[in-house]
């Protein structure tokens, strides 16, 4: 039931017909007579050769266990190349266009998505993955991500025969306009209306305010045709409150607004490049009308009278979309988050510093037991939000299936879930990226590096679908301790336990992880309602806002117990291929040791694990990165990233970092002349301005 289930700055560089560029200003190695030659030869040399000839496991067969299956590899190996191959999907100039040019170059880039799409005959699981490798958000994520799944979810079978194939040939673009100027995390609180009107059989839709002006929309701003809107619905003079309604906002002819209808872009957004290839807009009705049969109507309805039927399922089913997204969103933070960790991996068993006192070689970076400190959890973290995001499409499908047949009994659990994940895994992952970038020091900074624009893309996720906080403190108001919170009903046991761990080693025993994060959770749970039954002697929801920021902390603990159950549920399964298992196995144990050493404070405040178990994990840790660090770049090859998806200079698959630095450098619109536009205007006056004071002295 929720299931929707021309570059115009071709970087053609005038090297010699500029009159102030001189031929000495060209890169030194392409002075050189061989210069191009000398560069294939160095591009043939794999500097990552030693680090991959460590491995002590299957590289093919943990590629196997990362993707899903033999098939994913194959499908995400060929579509992967399919746009690496293509001069089209060329990104590395993308943070040097203009924010129109960005945009045009967008549209460009879906429009030869889908014909190639068309042409190849490729399936939605290719198509899907042909525009994850594209690598630029665009109007068609929204349109493919919300517009097509709110339809199939909150669409009868009559609306979704008429809307679908419509949106499937891209004869209609949509987009989800929910949020408001105004109102976003409180969807209650949306302000436009849409009134029935039975003379002509059709909804008034309107912005009353101006804080009722939709705002944020993806797509929305220059791209789309359509939009599902989501207003209050009012008829026979009551508020129903909100509903989903399909809304014409362009003419299919020449794209004008139609009219009552003002929209555009709401404006630039943080980085260069990045998420300004997106239209996000703003939106505002004027008494705009739609026939009836455009509000979405599978969960409730308004007859030709303008009578109100709900349908005798929970109104929370308005939010699927939501829903849906946010498990999608779980899945795609381990790609963002494995897409920095192997650019940071690589760089630093490239990148040497310190350690030799007699000329000989410096020490890799890699080797630093600070940086396998910092680096080797986030690595642990991709791996294991991969698997509870598979776990958690797995449950998102079984509740549809549920839904599908009227059972709306985990309906709540796959919220707590999706809504909680999300918040963790995307907190995580904006921060660990920006980790990444600290871990490749200054060059990491460098827009060739690939990762100030991957965490300016990223760092919304924090906030879309759901600010993290507002959906956490969701999370915490769950009550049935049902599904992943089944461990509350050992409340008992759990409560009075003791770890017995006594040496590090023990600290490998999942048993013995499991049920110190269980305590953990539980009694932080348990502390919390305690607290807010002190705090509020009358009402319970004003303990819950007085101790909102113990209760956000119980609910990372519950969420962190359910990424490590999942992880060692997932090492327990047959996993094939030479020492493929051993190494999930080590990289569990750092996440959950990790976790554990990071939030000390918890464990012991709630007196599950006592200090020295606290210093016994942090030591076991230790052991742990010095068994990852000969794995490690074979670990993130194993994310089988093309260097077109990757983007960075920095984590090239070769390692040959320096001569693409400095190729990349050269790229720069400022090194088209040798002396700077302005330098007439502004340099020379002021140079000798001084010149002229210093003569008079
Ligand atoms: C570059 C792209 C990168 C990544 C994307 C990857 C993949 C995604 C694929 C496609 C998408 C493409 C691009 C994505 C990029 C951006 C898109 C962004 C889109 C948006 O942001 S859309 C707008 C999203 N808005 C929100 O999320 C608003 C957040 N607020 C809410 O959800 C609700 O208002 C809130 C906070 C849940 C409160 O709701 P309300 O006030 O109505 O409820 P109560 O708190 O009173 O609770 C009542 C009751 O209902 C339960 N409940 C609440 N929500 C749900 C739900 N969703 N399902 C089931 N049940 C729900 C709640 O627990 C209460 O239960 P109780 O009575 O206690 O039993
Ligand atoms: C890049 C991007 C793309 C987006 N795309 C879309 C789209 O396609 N369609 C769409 O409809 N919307 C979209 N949005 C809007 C997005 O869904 C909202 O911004 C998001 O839901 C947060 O709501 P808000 O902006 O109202 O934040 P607010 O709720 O105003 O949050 C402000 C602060 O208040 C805090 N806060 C709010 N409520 C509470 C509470 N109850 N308790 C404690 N703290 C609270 C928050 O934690 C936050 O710190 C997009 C947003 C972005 C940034």
């Amino acid at each position: 039931m929720w299931r929707g289930g021309s570059n115009t700055r071709t970087c053609k560089r005038r090297f010699f017909s500029s009159p102030t560029r001189s031929r000495h200003h060209r890169p030194p190695y392409m002075l050189h007579s061989r210069g191009s030659q000398h560069l294939k030869a160095m591009a043939e040399v794999d500097h990552l050769a030693a680090e991959r000839a460590t491995a002590r496991f299957d590289v093919e067969e943990m590629k196997v266990a990362w993707a899903g299956s033999r098939h994913a590899v194959h499908v995400a190996d060929r579509m992967a190349r399919l746009v690496a191959s293509d001069p089209v999907f060329r990104k590395d100039n993308r943070t040097m266009l203009s924010r129109k040019e960005l945009f045009k170059d967008t549209l460009r880039k879906a429009a030869h998505a889908w014909k190639r799409i068309v042409e190849l005959r490729l399936t939605e699981e290719e198509a899907d993955l042909l525009r994850q490798y594209v690598d630029q958000p665009g109007y068609v994520d929204l349109h493919w991500g919300m517009f097509v799944p709110a339809i199939k979810g909150q669409g009868t079978e009559e609306q979704q025969h008429k809307w679908l194939p419509l949106a499937y040939k891209f004869q209609i673009i949509g987009c989800y306009a929910q949020t408001e100027l105004g109102h976003g995390s409180n969807v209650q609180g949306l302000e436009t209306t849409a009134t029935f009107d039975p003379k002509t059989d059709e909804f008034v839709i309107h912005s009353p305010t101006l804080t009722s002006s939709k705002w944020w929309p993806g797509g929305l701003g220059k791209a789309s045709t359509h939009a599902v809107v989501y207003a209050r619905l009012i008829t026979e003079g009551k508020d129903y409150g909100i509903h989903g309604f399909i809304v014409q906002l362009r003419s299919l002819e020449d794209h004008s607004p139609l009219p009552g209808v003002t929209l555009g872009d709401i404006g630039g957004k943080f980085g260069s490049g990045a998420y300004n290839s997106m239209d996000n807009g703003v939106l505002r009705f004027d008494h705009v009308r739609i026939p009836r049969d455009q509000m979405l109507m599978r969960l409730s309805q308004v007859t030709r009278e303008g009578k109100y039927v709900h349908s005798n399922v929970p109104k929370q089913l308005l939010y699927g979309t939501m829903v849906y997204v946010r498990q999608s969103i779980v899945a795609d933070a381990s790609k963002a988050l494995s897409r920095a960790v192997c650019i940071a991996v690589r760089y630093s068993a490239v990148r040497k510093q310190f350690g030799s006192q007699d000329g000989g070689p410096e020490t890799q970076v890699l080797n630093y037991k600070t940086q396998q400190s910092r680096l080797f959890p986030l690595l642990a973290s991709a791996y294991a939000f991969r698997f509870v995001g598979d776990w958690l499409n797995w449950l998102y499908t079984d509740v549809t299936q549920k839904l599908e047949a009227k059972d709306f009994s985990t309906l709540q659990e796959a919220h707590a879930c999706t809504a909680g994940l999300k918040a963790v895994t995307t907190s995580v992952t904006a921060d660990a990226i920006e980790e990444c970038r600290k871990l490749c020091g200054g060059h990491g900074y460098l827009n060739s590096s690939g990762l100030p624009e991957l965490f300016a893309v990223y760092v919304p996720a924090c906030t879309y679908e759901g600010d993290n906080v507002v959906l956490l403190l969701q999370l915490a108001s769950g009550k049935q301790p049902v599904g992943t919170m089944a461990y509350m009903g050992k409340v008992q046991y759990l409560m009075q336990c003791k770890s017995a761990v006594s040496s590090a080693e023990d600290w490998l025993n999942p048993d013995a992880i499991q049920e110190a994060f269980e305590a953990r959770a539980l009694r932080m749970a348990v502390n919390c309602a305690q607290n807010i039954s002190q705090a509020a002697s009358q009402e319970e929801a004003a303990g819950f806002y007085e101790r909102s920021p113990d209760l956000l902390e119980a609910a990372v603990a519950h969420i962190q117990l359910i990424i490590v159950t999942k992880f060692i549920e997932k090492v327990h399964q047959e996993i094939p291929g030479h020492g493929v298992k051993e190494q999930l196995q080590a990289l569990c144990n750092v996440y959950a040791l990790y976790i554990l050493h990071k939030h000390l404070g918890d464990f012991l405040a709630t007196g599950c694990i006592t200090p020295r178990q606290g210093a016994l994990a942090n030591e076991q840790l230790g052991k742990l990165y010095a068994q990852v660090r000969p794995n490690a770049v074979a670990l993130v090859d194993a994310f089988n990233y093309t260097d077109h998806y990757l983007g960075s200079v920095l984590g090239r698959y070769d390692g040959d970092v320096y001569p693409a630095l400095y190729e990349e450098a050269w790229k720069d619109p400022l090194n088209e002349t040798v002396v700077p536009e302005g330098y007439h205007e502004y340099l020379r006056p002021l140079i000798k301005q001084q010149q002229l004071k210093l003569s008079r002295l």
